[in-house]
């Protein structure tokens, strides 16, 4: 039986570094950021059903979505941000899925769900555990300001947008701090990867 393993964290934790330190050792992650931008490409269902709902105008010249818009209209708007969600959503997750049995299928023995959301959407029925990748929120406001260029302020208002890391701490099986150095993260995910007999 293969193991499919969670991996969370909170915006600039450290999920795409510890993900990539995954790949490297073989292992297959299926990625819901992907996900939610492969299901929304031209000829997909999702696509066809976020025009029926938004109007041709949400589309830029090349027939792609206009992402910045549609975020900008589902911000101002509670009931388009739900409308847009049940469009979205359900296509994620059968996407990911999909994935995942294809890995399973090839052979794969274990597989890592990316999914950023994962305690906030409920989606924790998908994995058989979860690992968090967790920053204290000075680190995680440091390297977000670093990352994407942003003021204090601006960083500080993504990072409260979201369930809390300190939060998320107790609802994880495991949790991965990723405070330190890159070594000392990668020490504590080989010592998972063991305790918890993963193999690729
Ligand atoms: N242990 C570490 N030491 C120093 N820098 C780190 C460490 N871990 C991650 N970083 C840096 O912090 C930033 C955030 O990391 P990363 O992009 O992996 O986070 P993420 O959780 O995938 O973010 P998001 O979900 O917001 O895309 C990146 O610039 C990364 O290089």
């Amino acid at each position: 039986m293969a193991k499919i393993i969670g991996l969370t964290g909170g915006i600039a934790s450290g999920k795409s570094t510890v993900s990539n330190m995954l790949k490297t050792k073989g292992f297959t992650i299926v990625d819901a950021d992907i996900a939610a931008r492969k299901v929304v490409e031209p000829g997909e269902p999702a696509y066809e059903q976020i025009i029926e709902a938004f109007g041709e105008g949400i589309l830029l010249q090349d027939l792609t979505l206009d992402r910045k818009k549609l975020g900008a209209l589902i911000f101002a708007d509670e009931a388009l941000r739900m409308k847009l969600n049940s469009i979205v959503h359900p296509a994620v997750r059968a996407w990911m899925t999909r994935e995942k049995d294809r890995a399973i299928e090839n052979g794969k023995k274990t597989v890592f769900l990316d999914i950023p959301l994962l305690f906030e959407s409920r989606l924790t029925y998908m994995v058989e555990r979860t690992i968090l990748v967790y920053v204290d929120e000075e680190t995680q406001l440091k390297r977000l300001m670093a990352r994407n260029g942003l003021s204090e302020k601006e960083a500080q208002m993504r990072i409260r947008a979201q369930m809390p890391l300190s939060e998320k701490k107790a609802l994880a099986d495991a949790v991965l701090d990723n405070n330190g150095s890159l070594e000392e993260t990668k020490q504590q995910l080989e010592k998972i990867v063991s305790e918890w007999k993963l193999v690729p």
